[in-house]
């Protein structure tokens, strides 16, 4: 092993350490740092980081022992002939591939302004978190779909093929789906953060514009407008910021969309709609969020309305914030997310309702429904001796008006519950606990509802109808993405159902992987 270049690992954060080979015995290695090397870079500013860059500085000598590699040997550098790292656009082509050698390249990839690596059909993104424009220009996109669609398929590759991208990925999909007709799934999965959602826009967005002559792709129609202005829409409803993600997904979701046959004798196929199905929308998070977090964006985007439109809302509203409303509270009002205020974003979320054909009334009772989940939070409790009663009359006298019925009945029913035993029915008082909790219980279920509600709306504003039976079906490609691996101070149920989901998909891939490599 010896002169060779190698990778130790050192204790997180710094995980692994690009070293050369001074001496090696069948048990030991004697190693020199290389510094500076894209594997070794500081994840945080802590001490304990400091501290080890100072104890694994480039040139400094270290004896680590090899039981604790695998086959006893330490992990080999890829290195070009010069002896500088190897980077490739393709892990695939690594000659040593292994985790500090994956994490090498993305890293090396991603410090150059390249963010997507290829692992055979799969596209590796490491999310650059800035925007990089020429990564996502026409040009781009029309080398991928000159390539990959437009091309002969007998035709002799490119000299030089386009680098990595997600374009290749859905230019791919669209293909396939030409080709074939068979239907398409780009699944997109990685930790919250990673950069899931703005994948799946961007490859919407190619896959909507496609099959469009050049000249139309900057003209938007109606039906492709319809589909990319639901993203926004369902992002105000079902997103959130987290502490890994300013606007996290709090949902899983499924988009189909949907293609037309092709003409007779080939050429492209449109977009003519899309349907989404969500999933598992974190139902916790509607009535408070933890320190640093907050609840759903529309919350916020609402209470930062202008003071006429939340009065034609509900009149109770006007001049109200976030620290009237236990559930929403002072904290994360005023956050810029993605660059935008609460406030601009209430106009997109206003605009895209109306582009989805949401009129003025539905709009207002939607709006409505917010105003009634947050005040859900301000009716509190007091233990009375045989169960509770409500402490804050004022707060539930505007709830009655609110859910339109009476406040006596709406005590009664949020402080005892009906127990049916044969033919008869006996109200128990609920303890004032038990209240708290049967309040916060009905605010989740309602905006569960009016989420619902607002994905089947999108639903039949974008969906193509069905052609007639013994017409050719629509085609579909369809984008999952799902919320990412999470793990917080304190986990709830929904982190079990999340990271369980996420394990689950990890599976199927790689069962499908090794069928496919079985299969070759
Ligand atoms: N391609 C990209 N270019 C620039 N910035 C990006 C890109 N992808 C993601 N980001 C940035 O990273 C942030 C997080 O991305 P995103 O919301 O897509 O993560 P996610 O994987 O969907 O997370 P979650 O599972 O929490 O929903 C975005 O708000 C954006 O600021």
């Amino acid at each position: 092993m010896s002169s060779s270049s190698v990778y130790i690992s050192a204790p997180p954060p710094l995980v692994w350490v690009a070293a050369t080979v001074v001496s090696s015995t069948p048990s030991s290695a004697t190693v020199t740092v290389i510094s500076p090397h894209p594997a070794s870079t500081v994840l945080d500013d802590s001490d304990s980081t400091a501290t080890l860059l100072q104890t694994y500085a480039a040139g400094t000598t270290h004896t680590v022992s090899l039981a604790s590699y695998p086959n006893s040997s330490l992990p080999l550098r890829n290195s070009s002939d010069d002896g500088s790292l190897l980077v490739l656009p393709d892990l695939i082509s690594l000659p040593h591939l292994h985790e500090p050698g994956i994490l090498a390249n993305l890293s090396s990839r991603h410090a150059a302004s390249q963010p997507y690596t290829a692992c055979g059909d799969i596209v590796l993104a490491v999310n650059p978190y800035q925007w990089l424009p020429d990564l996502y220009s026409a040009d781009v996109k029309a080398a991928v779909n000159h390539e990959r669609v437009f091309a002969s398929p007998s035709a002799p590759p490119p000299a030089t093929p386009s680098p990595p991208h997600i374009y290749a990925t859905s230019a791919q999909a669209y293909a396939d789906l030409l080709r074939s007709g068979a239907h398409q799934s780009i699944l997109v999965s990685g930790e919250s953060g990673a950069g899931k959602t703005e994948t799946v826009k961007l490859l919407m967005s190619h896959l909507a514009e496609i099959g469009l002559p050049p000249a139309a792709s900057s003209e938007m129609s109606p039906v492709v407008r319809r589909v990319l202005d639901s993203n926004p829409l369902l992002e105000a409803f079902g997103n959130a910021k987290t502490s890994r993600n300013d606007n996290s997904s709090r949902f899983g979701k499924y988009t189909q969309l949907q293609f037309a046959p092709p003409a007779p004798g080939g050429g492209t196929i449109e977009l003519v709609g899309s349907k989404c199905e969500a999933y598992l929308l974190e139902k916790s998070r509607v009535a408070g969020a933890a320190e640093g977090e907050r609840v759903y964006h529309v919350f916020y985007q609402l209470l930062a309305a202008p003071e006429e439109v939340k009065g034609g809302v509900w009149e109770e509203l006007k001049g109200l914030s976030g620290g009237d409303f236990a559930y929403v509270g002072e904290e994360g009002v005023g956050a810029i997310i993605e660059g935008e205020t609460d406030a601009a974003k209430f106009e997109r979320t206003v605009a895209a309702l109306d582009t989805l054909g949401v009129g003025e009334e539905a709009r207002r009772d939607l709006l409505r429904g917010i105003c009634t989940v947050m005040q859900f939070g301000n009716v509190s409790f007091a233990a009375v001796d045989d169960g509770s009663a409500v402490s804050a009359p004022a707060a539930l006298a505007s709830l009655a008006s609110l859910l339109g019925v009476p406040a006596a009945p709406l005590e009664k029913a949020l402080t005892h519950r009906t127990v049916v035993a044969r033919s008869d029915k006996y109200e128990v008082p609920l303890t004032m606990d038990a209240a708290g909790e049967g309040r916060d219980a009905f605010a989740k279920e309602l905006y569960q509802r009016l989420f619902l509600w607002l994905v089947a709306t999108i639903n039949s504003a974008t969906s193509a109808p069905e052609p007639p039976r013994s017409a050719p079906k629509l085609g579909v490609i369809g984008l999952l993405d799902i919320f990412g691996f999470e793990s917080f101070k304190t986990n709830r149920f929904e982190q079990l159902c999340i990271n369980w989901c996420n394990e689950k998909l990890q599976q199927k891939f790689t069962v499908d992987v090794f069928r496919s490599v079985v299969q070759e």
